[in-house]
């Protein structure tokens, strides 16, 4: 059985052990890949991205409803109660301005990845709408799959394809379109060999095979960008303003606490009118997003009540 997960949201599905036998029944290939631990309790064989990958299927389909659902061999395999975390955090965010969480919003996921999981969890969670935006064909190829393989998500998803990748927000947002938020899990190394070396040694934590590791740990582009995640995200800073008031709020993962004060510098610089940071932790794992908005209150409030009125 998986450990418990102390410190996910209140609203995360996935507190407490996993239902295998549930999840086995969402997803029957899961059944070869159980285990039983020293103290004899089942579990999931986290050591073969073949089994992660297939409790990743389970948990779409038995807590989102998405029953058709995969990726190509050597994309990022996303831990489910993490993503979510992120998805209920800026629900909360959301909801601060007008007292509830909104249930029409428009959210753009920056860098949506092969696996779509942000808009999937966000529009069975909260019925939000999502612009996913990728530099990469495979990954774009890969969601639009996802997209259309599941009823009615063509309807809650679009994606649209970042050509300039040295780009982030510009191109992809359009004259006249209105978000409630963004959201982006950036590429957090700064080279190929830190995201090798970062991939090696998950491989080596999980005690996974190398040939898993090539197959499954994350494709070097989807991990890394000149200058790591400080780069990219000072980046999408530096390009928000001209969104300010088309987009309410910003945000983005941070994976390093240590690469906080350039980034809280560079919204200074920006603008910005509030800053918010939002502590998470999976278990052992920590992390956070900031979020950034170039509205004051009471402008947000009014933004929210147009965009409600439709
Ligand atoms: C760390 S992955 C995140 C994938 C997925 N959102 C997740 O959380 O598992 C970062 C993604 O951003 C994409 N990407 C990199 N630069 C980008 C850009 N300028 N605009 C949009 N997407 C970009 C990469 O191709 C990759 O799929």
């Amino acid at each position: 059985m998986s450990p418990q997960k102390p410190g996910l949201h209140p609203r995360n599905r996935h507190h407490g052990r996993y239902d295998l036998a549930a999840l086995c029944q969402a997803n029957p290939e899961l059944a070869q890949f159980l285990t039983l631990t020293p103290a004899g309790q089942q579990s999931v064989d986290f050591a073969n991205p073949l089994a992660v990958k297939a409790l990743n299927k389970a948990l779409l389909a038995h807590f989102y409803g998405v029953a058709s659902w995969d990726i190509p061999p050597g994309f990022l395999c996303p831990p489910v109660p993490g993503r979510a975390d992120y998805i209920h955090h800026l629900a909360d965010l959301l909801g601060e301005t007008t007292g509830s969480i909104p249930t029409a919003a428009s959210v753009l996921d920056v860098g949506v990845g092969a696996n779509c999981i942000y808009p999937l969890i966000g529009v069975r969670e909260y019925g939000w709408r999502f612009t996913g935006s990728e530099t990469s064909d495979t990954a774009l190829a890969s969601a639009q799959a996802i997209v259309n393989g599941n009823p009615g998500l063509s309807r809650a998803i679009r994606l649209r394809r970042q050509k300039d990748p040295a780009a982030i927000l510009n191109g992809i947002i359009h004259k006249n379109e209105q978000y409630d938020a963004t959201l982006c899990n950036p590429p957090f190394h700064d080279s190929a060999e830190a995201a090798r070396e970062g991939s090696e040694r998950k491989r080596r934590n999980l005690g996974q095979s190398k040939h898993d590791a090539l197959n499954f740990g994350g494709q070097q582009e989807e991990l890394w960008c000149e200058g790591g995640e400080v780069a990219f995200i000072s980046k999408m800073i530096a390009e928000s303003p001209a969104f300010g008031r088309q987009v309410m709020w910003f945000s983005t993962l941070v994976s390093r606490g240590e690469n906080l004060p350039p980034l809280y510098r560079a919204l200074t610089e920006a603008g910005a009118v509030k800053v918010v940071k939002k502590e998470m932790a999976q278990g052992q794992k920590q992390s956070r997003f900031i979020a950034w908005t170039f509205m004051d209150d009471d402008r947000r409030r009014r933004f929210m009540a147009r965009r409600r009125q439709g």
